[in-house]
């Protein structure tokens, strides 16, 4: 916004103030060389003055965009965590927050602008005194002869413009920090969403069955200290289920999230049909991809919309079909109007384990050739967790299943297991085979068992 206006500003005014600066000077020497001296001679004052105040002013207006940041960043805290906030019963201790930011707000504001409109008397000042100078000298010159009263009204009229230019100037200088501040923060986003095109040359349309291959996959989140992926190698074959298991932290998550391109791999290559995901247009690597991530999101809108979200042209029966492959056919008919029940913002009004299920029956109509789940059963209970599984495993027939979670016995049956621990490699297997030669996982069966003997 800031940047917005800074630059619609720029545009029409920052390049019209100087050249009518330059105009008014050159047509009043023109004129009477020396009567311009009266209107050039209050210049110094004047942009020293914008100076010295500028000065002070301009770090003043940068903080007030950043405490403005922050106070945006409160009140959206203060909304979104609204139920966390009550529950804990941290309503006043956040009402003192937000009325604290926003005194320093309105003080930042209020010094600053102070600072900005002592400008005004000055320039008023020095602009009236120089009037009445050139007035004066103007009316002997008139009376000598060598000046004209209408060449007098032009110059008032220069002096005026030039008085406009450096009113410009002034605040121009304090509204480009401003425009920086916020400048700033786009480029921040716009750097950290650093994702490479793909050169589309080593690409085929034909490709598309599935089989994915990691390797030798590092990664780092941008100016974290240790890579959270380090060095990943394993393939994952079309027509299995692939199981990523790891504790809280081991890297699951960022794992998946590499395919899809979400993020780009530091090190070592991702490869779909044995193409470098880096040489395929990312909308292409997406295409082929059913992508559950582990907060399930929900549009506003009715029901069959979120599930179309996955393909925008799938047919009633297609979308139907997906929510019974999903175990949601029994919930959404009971709703109102079935698959056109309206759902709230973000999905408030379905349980976590129904909102679950909707993500994963968008991720089912588009048919993709690899599914991704990244810890997406979790909310579901044992019996409906059960016939999901059940019906996934037909349903995805041929393609390529990736599952990442925590729950290790609910992914015995997976075809291979990766084990991961704080982003490397643990060990590769199947359940039998990691019980036999694998540490991390067998103590996370163990753990598991503790767990469900003390239950
Ligand atoms: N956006 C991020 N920026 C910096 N570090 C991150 C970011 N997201 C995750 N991490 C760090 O990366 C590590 C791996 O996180 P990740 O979410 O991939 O783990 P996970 O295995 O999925 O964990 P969980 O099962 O608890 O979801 C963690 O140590 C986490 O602190």
């Amino acid at each position: 916004m800031k940047v917005q206006q800074m630059l619609t500003m720029l545009l029409r005014v920052m390049l019209m103030a100087p050249l009518m600066f330059i105009g008014a000077v050159i047509l009043a020497l023109t004129i009477d060389p020396v009567l311009s001296m009266w209107l050039i001679a209050p210049l110094p004052i004047i942009v020293g003055a914008v100076f010295l105040i500028s000065k002070k002013a301009v770090p003043l207006f940068k903080s007030l965009q950043q405490k403005n940041d922050r106070l945006t960043l409160v009140l959206r805290e203060g909304l979104t965590g609204l139920r966390t906030i009550r529950a804990f019963n941290r309503v006043d201790k956040e009402q003192v927050r937000f009325n604290k930011m926003n005194v320093d707000v309105s003080d930042t504001a209020m010094n600053a602008n102070k600072l900005m409109v002592s400008l005004t008397p000055i320039m008023m000042f020095v602009l009236n005194f120089s009037l009445i100078f050139l007035i004066w000298f103007g009316a002997f010159r008139i009376e000598g002869g060598s000046l004209m009263v209408g060449e007098l009204m032009a110059f008032i009229q220069y002096a005026m413009q030039m008085m406009f230019a450096v009113t410009i100037a002034s605040v121009m200088i304090v509204a480009i920090p401003r425009a920086a501040v916020s400048a700033n923060r786009i480029l921040e986003v716009l750097d950290t969403v650093s994702e490479d095109q793909g050169t589309r040359e080593t690409w085929h349309t034909d490709a598309g069955k599935g089989l994915l291959e990691f390797r030798q996959v590092s990664f780092r989140y941008p100016g974290a200290e240790k890579p959270v992926i380090q060095e990943v190698s394993f393939t994952a074959k079309p027509g299995e289920t692939t199981a990523i298991v790891g504790g809280t932290g081991a890297g699951k998550t960022t794992l998946i999230q590499l395919i899809p391109r979400l993020f780009a791999g530091d090190s070592g290559s991702i490869l779909l049909d044995g193409v470098d995901i880096r040489d395929i247009p990312h909308e292409h690597v997406r295409a082929q991809i059913g992508y559950v991530p582990q907060q399930s999101f929900l549009f506003k809108g009715t029901i069959a919309e979120n599930i179309r979200h996955g393909y925008e042209s799938a047919t009633d029966e297609e979308v139907q079909h997906a929510a019974s492959i999903a175990q949601a056919t029994e919930f959404v008919s009971n709703m109102k109007d079935g698959f056109d029940s309206t759902l709230a913002q973000q999905g408030t009004n379905v349980s976590g384990g129904q909102r679950q299920r909707l993500a994963i029956a968008r991720a089912l109509v588009r048919k993709p050739g690899l599914y991704l789940f990244d810890d997406s059963f979790s909310a579901l209970d044992f019996h409906t967790h059960t016939l999901l599984r059940q019906a996934l495993q037909k349903e995805a027939g041929a393609a390529t299943v990736i599952i990442a979670t925590q729950q290790v016995e609910s992914i015995k049956q997976a075809d291979q297991i990766v084990v991961l621990s704080e982003g490397a490699v643990a060990g590769i297997g199947s359940h039998e085979e990691l019980l036999k030669d694998c540490t991390v996982y067998q103590e996370m069966v163990a753990a598991k068992q503790a767990e469900e003997v003390t239950a």
